[in-house]
């Protein structure tokens, strides 16, 4: 095989490493788990906690050292870097990286000979000089800015407004808001910051030898760029900077956003193609976000989803409509002028999920406390909603073990059984249950109830995205599950039977890893596109169905997405009760 190309997947567990062929087609895969590969920094699901200030964090030098071992993993695999014509990739959304005075000398004078790590991580005890002015990234589970949050919202006049101009507003992880609390709490390191990057351009950054700009789909994370104009917004601009420094220090320290999502920022960094053997021609292709590099692994058509079960819970679509409203979130598409990225984000994904199979494991005394098996089990032996005749009332739960995005709503769980338009709460976890009556087995009745919760929030607030399908009623055409939560086919199934899908559930059959996979093909579409090539028609031209994706299972069932249809007024209470209660 000729030409290859490398894309990259840096998340809040993993770093993941894809090469494919000019054919799309697979090579090598490999990945770095922070929590069992690096759990000397001291992280729990690859992030560090100050729960008093709702503070989540990942520390800078953790990044440094996944980047020399995947590549070394790759290499282990037989990845052969000379064949590499180009590289790209994705990062979680939101995460700032603050970049020292000195960072650029350090990027553009590495020794091949010794680690990043080594060179660009500060001493501790100040004897070095690092390329960062601060040694961690926030992370997107952030939920410590509630009160700048609240001061963006009001920026513009309301939450409606910022999200018009930005297309979100503000969330307590977005840039943003966090960069306003950054330069609060640490105003020295903040003046000494010579640039910011977010997760994605650092990892860019990294790879070429300099600070790298960020991306026309990813820079949509921060509340700061006015989508419709193309360019910062002065005004959101001069309330995240503060008036010490000003509006002209922050631009500069975030750079210009090229709008050529499949530009090359340059050829690769001298370091690596010492290092690790890459051409010196190596171009580095524009890193995204990790979200929108996703929706680049499949040829994504008018009413297809995706649901990304990561530790984030998200749901993707690419269309040509803006219509941003609060509560959820509008990015530019990372490649194509004119088309949108729709997203929903969920703080509360694999690890409540995870929450709830530990717990049945518990009671049932499994011989592996993480299999998926009894998990499983118990949500399809359950019946719909628990229903397990019409006339009972549905169960409807909401599972948030951390504060949560949709709704924007403190930690807690709630249960309710719905029925004649009223809910009537069951035992909180933890409490005693009140009655004798199997009406919500607690944790039995979680496994399905955690899945239709999650599923039914995804409808609820997609509905008026998706179109009528032939004679079907309005719904998505095709599903295609990605992310670690992929694999499992009740969390599938349960997509299906809550959301349909006319055409089918499908997850990809290529590589364990959607966001990567996307990051690697727009590398070969940067490297690779004739003049004035769409990303849309440089990937049908080479991809396949077969062998591409499979189909896991049926989407719509007749009777019961309709019963899921009559659950979301119930739903709907639930959270406002949740909200009620709480507070956000
Ligand atoms: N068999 C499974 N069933 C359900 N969830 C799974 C399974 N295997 C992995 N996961 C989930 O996948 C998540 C990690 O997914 P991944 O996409 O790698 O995350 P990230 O990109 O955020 O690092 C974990 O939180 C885990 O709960
Ligand atoms: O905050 C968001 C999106 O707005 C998250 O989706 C992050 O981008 C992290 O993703 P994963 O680590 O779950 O892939």
């Amino acid at each position: 095989m000729a030409d290859q190309f490398l894309g990259f997947d840096l998340s809040t567990q993993q770093l993941k490493g894809i090469v494919v062929g000019s054919d799309l087609k697979l090579i090598h895969e490999a990945k770095v788990d922070f929590d069992a590969d690096l759990s000397k920094y001291g992280i729990e699901k690859g992030v560090l906690t100050n729960p008093a200030e709702g503070e989540v964090f990942a520390p800078v030098a953790l990044f440094l050292e996944a980047i020399d071992l995947v590549l070394q993993r790759l290499k282990d695999l037989g990845a052969d870097f000379s064949k590499v014509q180009g590289i790209s990739g994705a990062g979680m959304q939101h995460g700032t990286v603050f970049w020292s005075e000195d960072a650029e000398t350090l990027l553009g004078n590495l020794d091949a000979g010794k680690t990043l790590v080594e060179q660009l991580e500060g001493g501790a005890k100040g004897e070095r000089k690092g390329a960062f002015s601060h040694p961690f990234s926030p992370n997107w589970q952030d939920a410590s800015t509630q009160k700048q949050c609240e001061r963006f919202d009001a920026a513009l006049g309301d939450p409606k407004t910022l999200a018009e101009a930005t297309g979100s507003s503000a969330h307590h992880r977005f840039s943003g808001p966090q960069i306003q609390r950054f330069q609060e709490k640490y105003p020295e390191a903040y003046k000494a910051t010579a640039r910011i990057s977010l997760v994605s351009s650092f990892l860019a950054s990294i790879f070429l030898g300099k600070v790298a700009p960020m991306d026309i789909g990813d820079v949509c994370g921060a509340d700061l760029w006015d989508i419709k104009k193309g360019q910062w917004h002065e005004e959101l601009l001069a309330l995240a900077a503060g008036s010490r420094t000003g509006v002209e220090d922050l631009k500069a320290k975030l750079g210009d956003v090229p709008e050529d999502g499949g530009a090359s920022f340059g050829t690769i960094s001298p370091y690596f193609s010492k290092r690790h053997g890459f051409p010196p021609s190596t171009q580095i292709i524009a890193f995204t976000g990790d979200n929108p590099s996703t929706i680049l692994a499949l040829p994504l058509r008018s009413s297809d989803a995706i649901v990304s079960l990561g530790t984030s819970t998200t749901f993707l679509m690419s269309t040509p409509q803006y219509r941003p409203d609060p509560a959820y979130h509008f990015m530019n598409h990372p490649t194509t002028a004119g088309l949108y990225m729709f997203m929903l984000c969920y703080k509360n994904g694999g690890l409540a999920r995870e929450h709830t199979r530990d717990a049945i494991n518990k009671v049932t005394g499994a011989s592996d406390a993480k299999s998926w098996d009894n998990f499983n089990e118990t949500a399809l032996t359950t019946p719909a909603l628990g229903q397990a005749a019409p006339s009972d009332p549905m169960r409807l739960g909401l599972y948030f073990p951390r504060p949560e995005i949709v709704p924007n709503v403190k930690e807690g769980t709630w249960r309710f059984l719905w029925k004649d338009n009223t809910l009537s709460p069951i035992a909180p976890e933890g409490a005693q249950a009140k009655t004798e009556d199997k009406s919500w087995p607690i944790p039995q009745a979680d496994a399905r109830a955690i899945l239709e919760s999650q599923f039914l929030s995804l409808r609820l607030r997609s509905q008026s995205l998706v179109e009528p399908q032939g004679s079907l009623p309005a719904q998505p055409r095709r599903i295609y599950m990605v992310g670690g939560g992929a694999v499992n086919p009740a969390i599938a199934e349960l997509a299906a039977q809550v959301l349909g899908g006319s055409d089918g559930v499908y997850k990809l059959e290529i590589g364990g890893n959607a966001c990567a996979l996307g990051a690697a093909y727009k590398a070969a579409w940067g490297v690779q596109r004739k003049s004035g090539e769409k990303f849309e028609d440089y990937l049908e031209a080479r991809w396949h169905e077969e062998g591409f994706v499979k189909k896991i299972c049926e989407g719509y069932r007749k009777g019961v997405w309709e019963q899921y249809g009559e659950a979301l007024k119930g739903f709907d209470e639930v959270e406002k009760q949740a909200i009620k209660e709480k507070g956000q």
